[in-house]
């Protein structure tokens, strides 16, 4: 099974209700890790917060209006924002202010397609979670920009199915390639496990078992985990893409003035790859790797998306959680500067859930998501400077792999069988108490060999600790 803080608390995986997985077992032992290839992949332990860039194309509101668009992309790193910029004319317009200029590690155009997107932020995440990291791709943006549509694709539910559908999101993609990857191993097994939930006004909901609310997060040795979430064995991406509508059709959506269906919760999708693989020499390895895959609510202005009474609470908790990642960004980039800061992870459930994701133990890419109209100019450039933050960040990645060292037991059985053989000559020579004496003060406790070797001695009184 895969490490999991669930698993090991004693929450047994539910079984998959949207999509159960072939007869007989959860386990996915049909395909293999393909050992040289998950090696092969991954960036090393050490890497800077992957940030790509996506400028959607304008929607037709916005296109009627005719305002033009303030965002003008410079290659495939660098944009520039200003007031208004003509996507044909490079300079700002009369009277406009100095243009903003931002890099990043990719900009993607209104043209950009899911697959391009995919290529840059999903692609190297696959790599790093077969080869043992932890790895986290969030989507971020103002309402409306566009988050929803980057990581699940048009079709509601989650993922357009079809695999042949171009507008197939990033979370199916991912998935794509992480099974076709695993099907081209050699003999090895797999476990994949996946949970779905929301964060809506402050409280963690079970998106696919949504009797399972208001969860709490707990942490463990392995980092922040939700008790009571359901787990659902995955097998291949039909049951992905199937987990992906079910949670998706719970998830809270509603109709603003500034998108038809905002979300008004952030959802994290989370799964849990353990690969074994063994090499030509016979020694298995296993890797063990957690994905959360994260579409954040957008921020809003009350006065533009004209929110009130259960909007209005929404948007308020959704603007807050969103301050407070901000403010854990800005101190996480501070930090690389070398100044002391605290971290407020515990400020909002979403920090403090993916508090490994920001500044830990994950390989993580932000796919900041922007409008190019100029009535989202402000909105626009408080994305860039967050993402701006985002990239400055550096996180340290565990590896989480077991090798066995088969010559290692080996070494070690034949240096007991050494010590066996001579205890029994010198058991020929002695009193067979004493074999039973070196035998239990090898492996018992000093209590417990005091009271069994020697149970009528009172050299360790009842109550009295062992040394
Ligand atoms: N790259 C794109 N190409 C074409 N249409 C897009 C693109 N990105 C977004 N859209 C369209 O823009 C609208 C808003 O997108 P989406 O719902 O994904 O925004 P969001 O950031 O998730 O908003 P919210 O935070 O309110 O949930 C949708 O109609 C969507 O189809």
């Amino acid at each position: 099974m895969p490490s999991r803080p669930g698993t090991r608390s004693g929450l047994k995986a539910a079984a998959p209700k949207a999509a159960p997985p072939a007869a007989g077992s959860a386990r996915g032992s049909v395909a293999a890790a393909d050992a040289d290839a998950a090696v092969a992949g991954g960036d090393g332990a050490d890497s800077n917060i992957r940030v790509v860039l996506r400028v959607r194309p304008p929607i037709k509101r916005e296109l009627a209006k005719g305002d033009g668009t303030c965002v003008q992309v410079l290659g495939s790193q660098a944009v520039r924002v200003a007031p208004q910029l003509s996507s044909a004319a490079a300079a700002p317009a009369a009277g406009g202010t100095e243009p903003h200029m931002f890099s990043f590690d990719h900009v993607a155009g209104e043209s950009a397609d899911q697959e391009c997107i995919f290529q840059e932020a999903g692609s190297l995440i696959v790599d790093n979670c077969l080869a043992g990291y932890n790895g986290c791709i969030f989507a971020y943006g103002q309402t409306g920009s566009g988050k929803t549509f980057t990581m699940m694709g048009t079709e509601e539910g989650g993922g357009a199915g079809g695999r042949a559908d171009a507008s197939r999101g990033l979370i199916q993609r991912v998935f794509e390639d992480l099974f076709g990857r695993l099907a081209k191993g050699r003999g090895a097994k797999y476990v994949l496990e996946c949970s779905f939930l929301e964060i809506y006004n402050e409280t963690i909901n079970d998106l696919i078992e949504p009797s399972r609310s208001n969860l709490q997060v707990r942490e463990s040795a392995e980092g922040p985990f939700v008790p009571g979430l359901s787990i659902h064995a995955v097998q291949r991406v039909e049951d992905v893409v199937a987990l992906l509508r079910t949670g998706q059709a719970n998830r809270r959506v509603a109709e603003t003035n500034t998108n038809e269906r905002s979300s008004r919760s952030h959802s994290v999708f989370t799964c849990w790859l353990q690969s074994k693989t063994v090499d030509a020499s016979g020694s298995p390895t296993t890797r063990r790797a957690r994905l959360h895959l994260v579409d954040l609510a957008g921020s809003e202005r009350q006065k533009a998306s004209g929110a009130q009474g259960e909007r209005l609470k929404e948007a308020t908790a959704i603007n807050s959680s969103l301050s407070v990642l901000g403010n854990v960004i800005m101190r996480l980039a501070d930090r690389q500067q070398g100044r002391a800061r605290h971290i407020p992870y515990r400020d909002s459930r979403l920090t403090y859930l993916l508090q490994d994701s920001l500044g830990g133990n994950s390989k993580t890419c932000l796919v900041a998501n922007v409008s190019p109209a100029p009535v989202n100019l402000g909105e626009t450039l408080s994305t860039l400077r967050f993402a701006d933050q985002a990239k400055r960040i550096r996180s340290q990645a565990v590896l989480n792999e077991d090798t066995d060292d088969r010559d290692a037991l080996r070494r070690e059985i034949k240096r007991l069988k050494g010590e066996l053989s001579a205890a029994r000559q010198q058991a020929g020579q002695g009193h067979p108490q004493f074999i039973v004496r070196r035998f239990c003060c090898c492996f018992l406790p000093v209590r417990q060999r005091t009271q069994q070797v020697h149970p009528s001695s009172s050299a360790a009184g009842p109550g009295s600790t062992p040394a």
